[in-house]
C-alpha cells in the first residue's frame, strides 16, 4: 500500500497540472474577450454556461455533484476575469440621497467579484462616528474635506496599485469640482437617476440625513435640493440609469450592460 506521503505527492502533482490547465483555460478568454467585443456580445452568456458545466458532468457518477460545484466556481471567475480586462478603471455611483447607490454598489460588488467602498461608510470609520454627528460636532465643510480626502486616497491606490473599486459616493460628492476632476481621471461615473416620488419615498425610510433632518416640508426641501444637483449630476455622468420599480438585481444587469457598451466603443475607438 502506498504511505500517505506518496498519496500526497500525487495530489500535488495533479494539483500542478490542474493550475497550469485553468491558466491555458484563462489565457483563451483573451480570445473569447476579443470576439465578444468585435461581435458586440454580453460577457454573460447563461446558455453557453449551461453547456459548459453540462459538458463536464452528465450526473451519472458519484463526483458529478462536486465537479458541477467546481465549475461554477471556474464559470464565475472566467467572467470576472473578462470584466477586469474589458472595464479599466473605478466605478464611481453618484446620485440624490437615498437613490439606491449603496444597494446597487453592492450587487454589483457581489456580481462582478470587485472591491466595494462607499464614501459615507469610510468617513464613518475613520471618524469613529456617524455622518449626522459629524455634521453636528464638526459642521459641513469639516465632512466636506473628508470626503475629498477619501476620493484622492481613491486616486492614490489607483495610481500606485491600478487598484478598481466600486464606490458609492455620498450625494454631495459632486459638489467639489476637485472631486469631480480626480473622479474623471480614475473612473466611469454612473448617475443612478431617480424621481422625486421614488427619492422621497426612500427618504421616509430613514430620517438620519443631516441636511434634511431640519426641514419642516421635507418633501418640498428635497424637490428643491434635487433640483439645484440634478443638471450637475447629469452633466458630469458617463451613464445614467433611471430607477424606477427595478429590483436591485435587474438594475445591475442594465448597468452592467451599459458599462461593457461604454468600455467596447472606448477600446474600439482607441
Ligand atoms: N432597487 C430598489 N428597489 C427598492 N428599494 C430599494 C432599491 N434600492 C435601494 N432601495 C432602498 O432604498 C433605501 C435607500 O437605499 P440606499 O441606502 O442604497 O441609497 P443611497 O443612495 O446609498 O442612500 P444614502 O443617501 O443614504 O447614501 C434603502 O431602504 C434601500 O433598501
Ligand atoms: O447629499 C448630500 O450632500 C449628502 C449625502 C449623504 O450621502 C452624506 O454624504 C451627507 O449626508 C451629505
Ligand atoms: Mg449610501
Amino acid at each position: 500500500m502506498k504511505s500517505i506521503h506518496e498519496t500526497r505527492n500525487e495530489i500535488n502533482q495533479l494539483d500542478q497540472q490542474v493550475s497550469k490547465l485553468l491558466k491555458e483555460r484563462f489565457l483563451l478568454l483573451d480570445k473569447v474577450l476579443e470576439y465578444k467585443i468585435l461581435k458586440e456580445e454580453q460577457i454573460e452568456n447563461l446558455q453557453r454556461e449551461k453547456e459548459v458545466i453540462e459538458n463536464i458532468a452528465s450526473g451519472s457518477d458519484k463526483y458529478d455533484y462536486h465537479l458541477k460545484e467546481i465549475y461554477h466556481k471556474i464559470v464565475e471567475q472566467s467572467k470576472s476575469y473578462q470584466w477586469h480586462l474589458l472595464l479599466k478603471e473605478n466605478i464611481y455611483i453618484i446620485g440624490f440621497m437615498a437613490v439606491g447607490k449603496t444597494t446597487l454598489g453592492k450587487t454589483l460588488s457581489q456580481k462582478i467579484q470587485w472591491e466595494f467602498l462607499d464614501t459615507d461608510l469610510s468617513i464613518e470609520e475613520r471618524e469613529q462616528r456617524k455622518v449626522k454627528d459629524i455634521f453636528k460636532e464638526s459642521g459641513e465643510d469639516y465632512f466636506r474635506d473628508l470626503e475629498a480626502k477619501v476620493i484622492q486616497d481613491i486616486h492614490e491606490d489607483w495610481i500606485r496599485d491600478n487598484d478598481k473599486k466600486i464606490i458609492a459616493c455620498g450625494g454631495g460628492v459632486i459638489l467639489n469640482p476637485e472631486n469631480v476632476r480626480t473622479m474623471k481621471k480614475n473612473g466611469v461615473i454612473v448617475y443612478l437617476e431617480g424621481d422625486i416620488n421614488t427619492i422621497y419615498n426612500r427618504i421616509s425610510l430613514n430620517d438620519s440625513r443631516p441636511l434634511l433632518s431640519e426641514a419642516k416640508d421635507l418633501k418640498r426641501r428635497v424637490e428643491t435640493l434635487l433640483e439645484s444637483r440634478q443638471n450637475l449630476y447629469r452633466e458630469i455622468a458617463d451613464i445614467t440609469l433611471f430607477v424606477g420599480e427595478e429590483t436591485p438585481k435587474e438594475l445591475v444587469g442594465s448597468l452592467i450592460q451599459e458599462l461593457e457598451h461604454y468600455e467596447r466603443k472606448r477600446s474600439l475607438s482607441e
